[in-house]
């Protein structure tokens, strides 16, 4: 017997496309793109990274229907500490980045290219002397290390930055993961392990990492988050998808609602971004290391949407026929 499951875009009132540049290059991005759905609840943010499938894009609609269909969970704090994040960039801007954002967390990435170890070195000591000595220090490998690298250049980058609070995803697997953290006196954080896993609900993290990072955009939607937050057992740090103030504001109510948040959340992208789709008043801003949590949802400005639609109509044509090939995906499910 079959079975009619209903539209996943049936509530979805419109739909626009954007393409905002980067101020910097990030996880190998120039332009970020994606849509913005409007439904009954609001509007939410459909924008999965050009490396996932259809098949891994489905959470990340699920998450955008979510949020103009559905609530947030109720906060249990009004702001979020959040860290900067420093890209793969010179030891010079490194530390003005740091100095600008008034954050005493600051995340930065390594191993962006293999034999970046001397960079990646000069990149983190130069945080370090922008924080001072009682700011805290992450580093994001995006699973570029085998074991061997992984515990070689964690040691000599725990040395470089007086300190490191945890390292983020140093390989790809848990059992690799698992192994390292064995051999290191740094925290290890899960990241793509649990946002790019099959079933995350089922991830059995607890060996392989200290930390659980989040990104609920890529989970399937804040409600989702929060049971994958319980489901792990780890202190739970959430973190953007590098999203407009329309999907950042999923992270925060995620961040929000949270029991415990330990750790600074790297919620702090919007500077990544050369350009929003709310009024700067209603942007997700980190202001000396907070985002304060909106009791409003978010609403994009319609000049801002014009502004940031893409100029080449290709770009708005590969988005619809995404959505549209993940939300049959979804109604399939
Ligand atoms: O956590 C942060 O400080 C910012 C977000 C961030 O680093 C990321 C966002 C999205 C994709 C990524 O490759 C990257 C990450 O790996 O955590
Ligand atoms: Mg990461």
């Amino acid at each position: 017997m079959s079975t009619t499951t209903p539209d996943p875009l049936a509530a979805v009132e419109s739909v626009r496309v954007y393409a905002i540049p980067m101020r910097t290059r990030f996880r190998g991005i120039t332009v970020r793109e994606g849509m913005l759905l409007r439904g009954p609840a609001g509007w939410g943010e459909f924008c999965p990274f050009d490396d996932y499938a259809d098949s891994g894009s489905v959470p990340w609609l699920e998450a955008a229907v979510e949020q103009c269909t559905g609530h947030w969970p109720t906060p249990v704090r009004d702001r979020i500490p959040v860290n900067c994040t420093v890209p793969a960039v010179g030891p010079d801007a490194a530390h003005e980045i740091v100095t600008k954002s008034g954050c005493r967390t600051a995340k930065v990435k390594v191993a962006d290219r293999p034999g970046s170890l001397g960079e990646d070195q000069a990149r983190v000591e130069a945080v370090r002397s922008a924080l001072g000595r009682d700011g805290a220090i992450r580093v994001d490998a995006n699973a570029a290390w085998d074991v061997e690298t992984a515990v070689r250049h964690i040691r000599v980058l725990d040395r470089s930055a007086g300190g490191l609070e945890y390292v983020e995803q140093p390989c790809r697997t848990l059992s690799e993961l698992a192994q390292v953290r064995r051999r290191v006196d740094v925290r290890i954080a899960a990241d793509e392990s649990i946002r790019r896993a099959e079933d995350p609900l089922r991830v059995a993290v607890a060996e392989a990492a200290d930390v659980a990072v989040l990104k609920c955009l890529p989970l399937g939607g804040v409600h989702r988050a929060l049971r994958v937050a319980e489901a792990c057992g780890l202190p739970c740090v959430v973190s953007s998808a590098l999203e407009t103030t329309v999907g950042l504001a999923a992270e925060v109510a995620l961040a929000a609602a949270l029991p415990e948040l330990p750790f600074a959340c790297g919620l702090g992208t919007l500077s990544l971004l050369d350009g929003d789709v709310v009024p700067p008043s209603a942007a997700l801003r980190q202001v000396d290391g907070f985002v304060s949590v909106p009791d409003t949802r978010p609403e994009p400005d319609p000049a801002l949407l014009d502004a940031h639609a893409p100029a080449d109509p290709v770009v708005a044509a590969r988005w619809l026929a995404r959505l549209s090939r993940v939300s049959a995906l979804l109604q399939e499910r």
